[in-house]
């Protein structure tokens, strides 16, 4: 790419988040990921450009000597830094700002710095030969995977019922969600097929900011933050189904919308469970010390037929649920630490730098990290230390998978116009390749640690005090949804030819 060429027509707006917003390139599997401000600062950029160049290396540095080395390289991208021209960046902003959502336009592109993080379009994977399909991706934020057995911990309630569940009252107390979701991590987590089937049905029911599908690139299946309808589950059903078209789920020729959805989430599992192939990273699995299942989760322990499988060590899961463990003291152990950081910055602040509490994320960062003590020796070295755990671990709490589905290419494809063996094809088990990726490894600052405790101490008390109830009409409508899909389906096989 020639950044002294840069053309806003050659990019498009992808998808943005709480802090970055992404272009993708109309051609070359490429997007910018730019920075925002709240949009108060819009006159006013609260960086200097050097500061948010410093801050964008330093995501490519955190992601690749910390979050890589804990995940797996197999699964992360680093990005590099680039540097745009001004007044590509200001066309682009233009460009794009009617097809941004209104619920995340408090907050403005950066337009001033001229920098953002270059990186491959994950949903566009290139590393296969193309195919009449093309790939189907689908992004995963799972959130927290375990229950916290830290003796910190004051609530009880926080070692039964996950922080994901627990958050997802509060969320919809606060109009934040209109539904609540019925996904619960800790079944995501679990490595058990069966839980994993579950929780992947609950997210493609109630996506919020958790489940998107993208196809040959392009968004087809998201929720809208605030909005009152549940995304188009038909409208998903209609592009998943040439993928799956398959002899032993057809009624007359027809797939099911069941049959659809189960075989869609069953290549799903597979991708999520299969191993990174590469260097899977430092990690062996430790099992969370605490329960293994939640007490919101619907999913009966009982429907467990065979027992549970626990995730294969190198599976994207099972790495993201052993860095999110590094939160060994939870925030309620973790605060009063942050507290003596605090403290002895404010008494010198030059050890700032010493302490890395803003960087630089070079090679020598994790293994400090990793060398501190056990135990408390009352230094702010070990506070540091098991602040920048802390930090990883919320970083791996909240980053995002996108698994990549790619529909094996057979040989019958090149036979087009043999009605005879296309329908010979279209009867074969349909057979996918996977590539999955890690992102939005950016790391948490410091000050985003008085937050996390006051967020946990509103969620606990909002679910305490609701008793885990939840406003009429906040449920989701899988089962609804799924019974008029088979109606449709049935409608389709009784239409008269
Ligand atoms: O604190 P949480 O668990 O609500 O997570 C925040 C996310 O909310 P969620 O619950 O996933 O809807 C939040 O996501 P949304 O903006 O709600 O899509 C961000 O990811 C936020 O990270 P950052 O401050 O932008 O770096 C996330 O904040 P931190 O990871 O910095 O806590
Ligand atoms: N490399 C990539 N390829 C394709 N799509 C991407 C890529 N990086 C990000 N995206 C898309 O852009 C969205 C926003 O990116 P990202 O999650 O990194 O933003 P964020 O602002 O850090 O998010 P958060 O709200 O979690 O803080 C992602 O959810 C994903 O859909």
């Amino acid at each position: 790419m020639e950044m002294d060429r840069m053309d806003e027509n050659d990019w498009k707006y992808h998808e943005e988040g709480n802090k970055s917003l992404v272009v993708c390139h109309v051609q070359h599997c490429r997007v910018l990921r730019l920075l925002k401000y709240p949009a108060e600062d819009s006159e006013n950029p609260p960086q200097t450009a050097e500061q948010a160049f410093r801050q964008i290396q330093n995501i490519v540095d955190f992601t690749s000597n910390v979050m890589s080395r804990l995940l797996g390289d197999k699964f992360v991208h680093s990005g590099e830094v680039v540097r745009l021209p001004l007044e590509f960046v200001r066309q682009l902003s233009i460009k794009i700002q009617h097809q941004r959502p209104a619920w995340r336009c408090d907050k403005v592109m950066d337009i001033y710095s001229g920098c953002a993080l270059c990186l491959p379009n994950l949903t566009t994977p290139t590393q296969y030969q193309p195919t009449a399909t093309p790939p189907i991706c689908i992004e995963i934020k799972p959130k927290w995977g375990f229950l916290p057995s830290s003796k910190h911990v004051s609530r009880d309630i926080k070692t039964r019922v996950c922080r994901y569940c627990m958050h997802q009252h509060y969320k919809v107390a606060n109009g934040k969600w209109k539904r609540r979701s019925l996904y619960c991590p800790l079944d995501l987590f679990s490595g058990n097929r069966q839980r994993m089937h579950f929780a992947i049905r609950h997210l493609i029911e109630e996506p919020q900011n958790n489940f998107k599908v993208f196809k040959g690139g392009q968004c087809i299946y998201s929720s809208k933050e605030g909005s009152e309808g549940s995304p188009d589950m038909n409208a998903l059903l209609h592009h998943l189904r040439p993928y799956f078209l398959r002899g032993n789920n057809r009624v007359n020729g027809h797939m099911t919308a069941k049959a659809v959805l189960n075989d869609f989430i069953q290549v799903l599992v597979n991708a999520l469970l299969s191993p990174a192939g590469g260097d899977g990273g430092p990690l062996t699995h430790r099992a969370p010390e605490g329960r293994s299942f939640c007490e919101a989760s619907l999913f009966s322990n009982e429907r467990v037929r065979h027992g549970s499988q626990g995730l294969p060590s190198s599976s994207v899961l099972s790495r993201i649920l052993q860095t999110q463990m590094l939160d060994a003291l939870d925030i309620e152990g973790l605060y009063p630490l942050y507290c003596r950081v605090e403290q002895h910055l404010q008494d010198f602040p030059k050890d700032r730098t010493r302490l890395q509490i803003d960087g630089p994320y070079d090679q020598n960062f994790l293994e400090n990290v990793q060398k501190s003590s056990m135990e408390d020796d009352g230094s702010v070295e070990y506070a540091a230390a098991k602040v920048h755990q802390y930090r990883i671990a919320m970083t791996a709490k909240d980053c995002s998978i996108m698994a990549a589905l790619v529909p094996s290419v057979k040989e019958e494809d090149d036979d087009e116009g043999l009605s005879s063996q296309k329908h010979l094809r279209d009867f074969r088990p349909q057979a996918f390749s996977s590539s999955v990726s890690i992102l939005d490894l950016d790391p948490k600052p410091l000050d985003s640690i008085p937050r996390q405790l006051r967020l946990d101490q509103k969620i606990v008390a909002c679910y305490l005090r609701t008793g885990g109830a939840l406003p009429m009409g906040s449920l989701p409508l899988l089962p609804n949804f799924i019974a008029a899909a088979e109606r449709e389906d049935r409608t389709l096989l009784f239409q008269p030819a």
